[in-house]
């Protein structure tokens, strides 16, 4: 597991390029037959990704970490599969995710394990955990059973879809919140103009970009803004206090999740577009 601290806005505005990817950039997930792990500190959500092959992957890791004897213990997780056709195994009981399918899985579940169906065309699951309180039951949704709302214009070139997975009105969790968005093709922007949460922390993982193609992702406070340049299934750390807006060179799909005071998700501070600098 790789661990990332929490950060200040007065000290972030002071980071080179190197400096910025060092904290907030995490630049591969998918390691075959690999569990990736990264806690951050920022309201000490873990980003990961699961990519098995041949061999089925459990969720663990160095558990004197976490101070607790298994996983969930006290913490709850997203899962989405952004590969082909995939099983999660929960406690003995099969869960099957096809391709942009989410599962919640609640805290007290002992032993969670990562299948893929195909070897040909492997599961790749990407893993937002937070720490939980309470447990709630496990829970799949696909892209139709879960809310969504569309949003933009061809003319902001930022038409697109957002499906909300874990939320206030969506799948039961603590504290975790999860979605993705679907960009049409021929629109490259997402969350323009922008906002921040200072009661959430976020997390976004850019997926089906093209192997070239590039997404300027753009973080900071909104009067000292900085580009992160990511590539197809990287993901970004995103402080409470920074905004999180990126555009592609090329249409893409990405994963929100965020952790935090609350489960609300319009709850958004809009940023006046006077005042990006
Ligand atoms: O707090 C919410 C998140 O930033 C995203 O859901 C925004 C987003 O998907 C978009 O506007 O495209
Ligand atoms: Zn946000």
């Amino acid at each position: 597991m790789e661990r990332r601290y929490a950060s200040h806005p007065r000290e972030v505005k002071q980071f080179d390029t190197a400096r910025l990817r060092e904290e907030f950039h995490i630049p591969k997930l998918f390691i075959p037959n690999h569990l990736e792990l990264v806690l951050t500190h920022e309201d000490r959500l873990i980003i990961g990704g699961a990519f098995p092959i041949a061999e089925e992957i459990k969720l663990d890791m160095d558990l004197k970490e976490l101070g607790v004897s298994f996983f969930l213990e006290r913490r709850e997780i997203g899962i989405i599969n952004v590969g082909g056709k995939g099983v999660v195994v929960v406690e003995g009981q099969e869960h099957e995710l096809d391709h942009k399918e989410c599962l919640f899985v609640g805290m007290g579940n002992r032993e969670v394990i990562f299948k893929s169906l195909d070897t040909e065309s492997p599961a790749k699951f990407y893993l937002n955990s937070a720490t939980a309180h309470q447990s709630y039951p496990t829970q799949k949704a696909t892209l139709a059973e879960a809310e969504s709302a569309d949003l933009g214009s061809i003319e902001n070139s930022n038409d697109r879809t957002i499906y909300r997975f874990i939320h206030q009105n969506g799948i039961q969790s603590s504290q975790l919140v999860m979605g993705m968005t679907l960009l049409k093709t021929g629109n490259m922007w997402n969350t323009m103009p922008v906002h921040v949460h200072p009661r959430r922390m976020e997390a976004y993982m850019y997926f089906d970009l093209p192997e070239d193609a590039v997404a300027i992702h753009l973080m900071g406070e909104p009067s000292e803004t900085r580009h992160i340049v990511m590539r197809n299934e990287q993901a970004v750390i995103s402080p409470s206090w920074s905004i999180h807006s990126g555009v592609g060179t090329s249409n893409y799909t990405f994963i929100w999740g965020m952790a935090g005071d609350n489960k609300i998700y319009s709850d958004m501070d809009p940023v006046n577009m006077k005042e990006l600098l």
